[in-house]
């Protein structure tokens, strides 16, 4: 009899809060709307959500950084020595399974193009993250010719060392570790560059502007250098492009394309420098 009674007041008590779960549920599944139509219309919030919550979900889980679950595909499912099986390898793992942010297949495509045009011997990367553009660039490079590549994350550093040297590219890649506005400085004296054919910029957008400013400072472009900046829409990098843009200096061209992975629209632009 007792629980009859407990059983009509627990009915009672739910039936009383009904609106407010209800409401509270609504409220929460109109959230989730919103935040998938943010996510799907703009780059920004799909950055976000990959690298901030859906990574540190997955690596709290899989106790395994996302820069180690893409090595060990590659290790386990391209060709060693094959650079493009580990470009293609790579684009297959961040298509599919998990974002990451390497230059990727649609925009690695004219990355191609313009290497294959400039037909450089020193190259710098700023950036090198997993060692997926280093892979990429290096492998249409001539016989002598040599990428250097800056990143200051001592575990992508790590991580990119093993992807280069599985590629078969570790003569012609040099990864140096450290900050990019302390490593150009030494470029000249420690590294033996005279000056740099081709830049590709695809670091923190906020350094783009100040790292092209100091390559000019320590003579590090000659007449025809060219400079490739990844990600001048998303995430964007303002400051660089109305600097350049703007310096007669440079001729610049714009390439429209997509965020890496996605739909959303991104672009590169290359800036040649006159001299
Ligand atoms: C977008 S990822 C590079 C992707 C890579 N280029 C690719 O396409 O495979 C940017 C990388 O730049 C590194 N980075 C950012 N600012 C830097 C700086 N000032 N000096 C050196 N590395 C930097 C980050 O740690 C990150 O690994
Ligand atoms: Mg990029």
């Amino acid at each position: 009899m007792r629980e009859k009674l407990n059983l009509g007041r627990k009915a009672n008590l739910m039936m009383e809060n009904c609106p407010v779960l209800l409401s509270i549920v609504s409220s929460l599944l109109f959230i989730l709307l919103l935040l998938a139509v943010l996510i799907r219309n703009n780059g920004q919030a799909a950055l976000v959500w990959n690298e901030i919550v859906l990574q540190k979900i997955t690596n709290f889980i899989m106790a395994q950084s996302k820069e180690q679950r893409i090595l060990n595909f590659v290790l386990q499912n391209a060709v060693r020595g094959d650079p493009q099986s580990v470009v293609d390898t790579i684009d297959k793992y961040c298509s599919q399974k998990e974002w990451a942010m390497n230059v990727g297949d649609e925009k690695g495509l004219i990355l191609d193009k313009i290497v294959e045009e400039t037909k450089p011997s020193v190259l710098l990367e700023l950036g090198t993250y997993c060692g997926y553009s280093a892979v990429r660039i290096a492998r249409l490079l001539q016989p002598n010719a040599c990428l250097l590549t800056i990143e200051f994350n001592p575990d992508y550093a790590a991580i990119a060392k093993q992807m280069i040297e599985f590629a078969g590219l570790q003569e012609k890649v040099k990864i140096l570790e450290g900050p990019s506005e302390a490593i150009i400085p030494q470029l000249k004296k420690k590294h033996e560059v005279d000056t740099l054919d081709f830049v590709f910029l695809d670091h923190w957008k906020e350094r783009y502007k100040p790292d092209t400013i100091l390559l000019l400072e320590c003579g590090l472009l000659r007449k025809g250098s060219v400079i490739l900046a990844d990600n001048v829409i998303v995430p964007g990098a303002p400051e660089f492009i109305q600097y350049i843009r703007n310096n007669k200096s440079f001729e610049c061209t714009n390439y429209l394309a997509h965020v890496e992975y996605m739909k959303i629209k991104d672009a590169m632009e290359k800036a040649v420098f006159l001299g």
